[in-house]
């Protein structure tokens, strides 16, 4: 079925509500692309506010719709959830030269990349922060209250998106987020590939940097597992605590003992995350 400009792949109920997967084309990204959403039961007879997923590396939309359990909460809360993929799609778009799984497909890091060959489809902040909010507010029962989470490339992109865009988005969270990528050898290695070598153009996507200066800062939650492989070489988390401390914003952030960097981490601790966003989604 399509509904203006997406179409249904698939639809199962889930706590009462619906778990649909859509496609479409992407103007922004110059790609085909598909994205998932749970509507809870409240979108029957109303229109229901928005948390946008933003997922990590190697994932698609079904990672978060598949593992982390998040429908049983949102169908309580009355919150629709919308997961994107984290990259652009198909046999056009270019790839890291050796398949790695940290840079190209699955590994898009919500930025607006301005280097050739990446520049044409690598354009994941216009399309989380405007393209698909469109869409999805166009043809689906919600509000325009949105609230923004996701999982370490994810987490990064969340908490950059929210706090570019305060205006947008009423609440942030974040699980294991790489809180500072330009000093991270993920980030650097994407944002060298995406953004060229100029420092000065990664400022404005590190979440840790960006914290320091804003100005108006919605309510954050990040949770951080201590048993996280990649904590704390990749994520620096450190330096997301030393930016929240020196801007005294609204921002906890958790270190939970023992949890790794995987899905049964999330699963943990999303009802608690949906019930933070719950707070400001109203
Ligand atoms: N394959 C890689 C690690 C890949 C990985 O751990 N991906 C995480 C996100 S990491 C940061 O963005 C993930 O969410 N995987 C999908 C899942 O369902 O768990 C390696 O071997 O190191």
């Amino acid at each position: 079925m399509t509904t203006s400009a997406i179409t249904k792949v698939s639809e199962q109920l889930c706590f009462g509500g619906k778990q649909i997967r859509y496609k479409h084309q992407s103007a922004v990204l110059h790609c085909d692309m598909q994205f998932s959403v749970f509507l809870p039961p409240q979108a029957e007879t109303a229109r229901v506010p928005a948390l946008y997923w933003l997922s990590g590396l190697t994932c698609t939309d079904e990672n978060f719709s598949s593992k982390a359990g998040a429908q049983q909460f949102a169908a309580k809360l009355g919150i629709a959830l919308i997961i994107p993929d984290t990259s652009p799609r198909g046999d056009d778009v270019p790839d890291d030269e050796n398949a790695a799984y940290d840079f190209g497909l699955g590994a898009g890091f919500y930025v607006n990349a301005t280097q050739a060959p990446f520049n044409k489809h690598y354009k994941m902040y216009d399309y989380i922060v405007s393209e698909l909010p469109e869409l999805v507010e166009a043809a689906l029962p919600l509000t325009d209250k949105r609230a923004i989470s996701g999982h370490s490339m994810g987490g990064h992109g969340a908490l950059v998106i929210g706090l570019r865009n305060p205006e947008r988005y009423c609440s942030i969270s974040a699980f294991s987020p790489i809180c500072n990528p330009a000093n991270s050898p993920w980030g650097i290695k994407a944002f060298n590939g995406y953004l060229g070598e100029d420092r000065s153009q990664w400022q404005q996507y590190d979440a840790s940097l960006l914290l320091r200066d804003a100005k108006k800062v919605a309510p954050i939650l990040v949770d951080q597992g201590s048993a996280d492989n990649f904590y704390p070489e990749q994520l620096r988390t450190a330096s997301l605590v030393e930016a929240a401390s020196l801007n005294d914003v609204n921002a906890e952030i958790r270190l939970q003992p023992g949890y790794d960097h995987s899905y049964y981490f999330i699963a943990s601790f999303i009802g608690e995350h949906l019930h933070f966003h719950a707070q400001y989604l109203k």
